[in-house]
């Protein structure tokens, strides 16, 4: 497979098409005693789109894990609505839910480890299409998603004890991808890693959203990440919207206190030697040097 030639965080190509959206959405939490409330989100509207690659940043607390539960059917919001291709999502009706379940993927923080050590490559990359019963031969789609993550097919019949950090790293975006998914949602997906393995997840990422057209929802606290991958962002704070925009705008010169808050708030990689990075592990997968 061929890297695109992109060396930067170009614009999406088309439209946006509002795929996964949520609008209008509250959470509020209620305690067991039904006295103390705490409002997680209150009034927040966000869309997902084909091919775009959108951050979703905020201080600890601000509801990022709320909106992607919620984005990912995992619960239900206490008002408004989060409707895929146009249509409200009712977490409830499993049978109506297979096709949003094969659309919306998930990236969990620290996905190696979430991993099922007893399962070999090959059961884990075709565990989402048994489970969602897509028919069709899982191990040749098993093939094409490692190849798609630049893994050698020799690895199909080993463990995750048997494989590097950064190979377990690309098995759990293989699963991912291998049932042709339009969405990807990734919460927290390199925090911590180490830099090198860092940035191959990220380049990674970059290439399978060009590739594939992909929408990306990252949601991250590492703004050079977030600036590296993304054309946008969305800036939640106290459970609303503070800020969105162009994301390297909103890095230069932040407007909203929110923003400027996050900005200011850690050490920050020049914009420059981030793109380095990135090209030079395009380059590598390129020259089939991943490990
Ligand atoms: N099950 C719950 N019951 C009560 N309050 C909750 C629950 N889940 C989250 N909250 C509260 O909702 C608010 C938003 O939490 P959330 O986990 O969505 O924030 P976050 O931005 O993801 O934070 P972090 O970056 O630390 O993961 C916080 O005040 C949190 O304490």
């Amino acid at each position: 497979m061929s890297i695109p030639e992109d060396s930067g965080v170009e614009s999406p190509t088309d439209a946006c098409d509002g795929l996964l959206e949520a609008i209008d959405v509250h959470r509020i939490f209620t305690s067991h005693h039904g006295r103390d409330t705490v409002t997680a989100l209150d009034g927040v509207s966000i869309s997902i789109c084909a091919g775009q690659r959108r951050a979703l940043i905020g201080s600890s607390g601000s509801g990022k894990s709320t909106l992607l539960s919620l984005l990912l059917a995992a619960e239900r919001p206490t008002r408004g609505t989060v409707r895929f291709q146009g249509e409200v999502i009712e977490p409830r009706k499993a049978s109506r839910m297979r096709p949003f379940r094969r659309a919306v993927q998930f990236i969990p923080q620290d996905c190696a480890a979430s991993l099922d050590p007893r399962m070999t490559i090959e059961e884990l990359v075709t565990d989402p299409l048994r489970r969602l019963g897509i028919p069709g031969d899982h191990r040749h789609a098993a093939l094409q998603a490692l190849e798609n993550v630049h893994l050698p097919s020799s690895l199909l019949g080993r463990k995750r004890a048997e494989i590097s950090g950064g190979q377990a790293q690309r098995v759990a975006i293989a699963r991912a991808v291998a049932i042709g998914p339009k969405i990807l949602l990734a919460d927290e997906p390199v925090s911590g890693l180490d830099l090198p393995l860092r940035d191959q997840v990220l380049s990674l990422l970059r290439e399978l959203s060009l590739e594939q057209h992909l929408g990306v929802l990252l949601v991250t606290h590492d703004l050079d990440a977030a600036r590296a991958l993304c054309h946008d962002a969305v800036v939640l704070d106290r459970g609303q919207v503070a800020d969105r925009g162009d994301i390297r705008d909103m890095m230069s010169d932040p407007q909203h206190p929110a923003t400027s808050r996050l900005v200011h708030s850690m050490p920050r990689i020049p914009s420059e030697l981030m793109e380095a990075r990135l090209a030079h592990h395009a380059d590598r997968t390129r020259e089939g040097k991943f490990g």
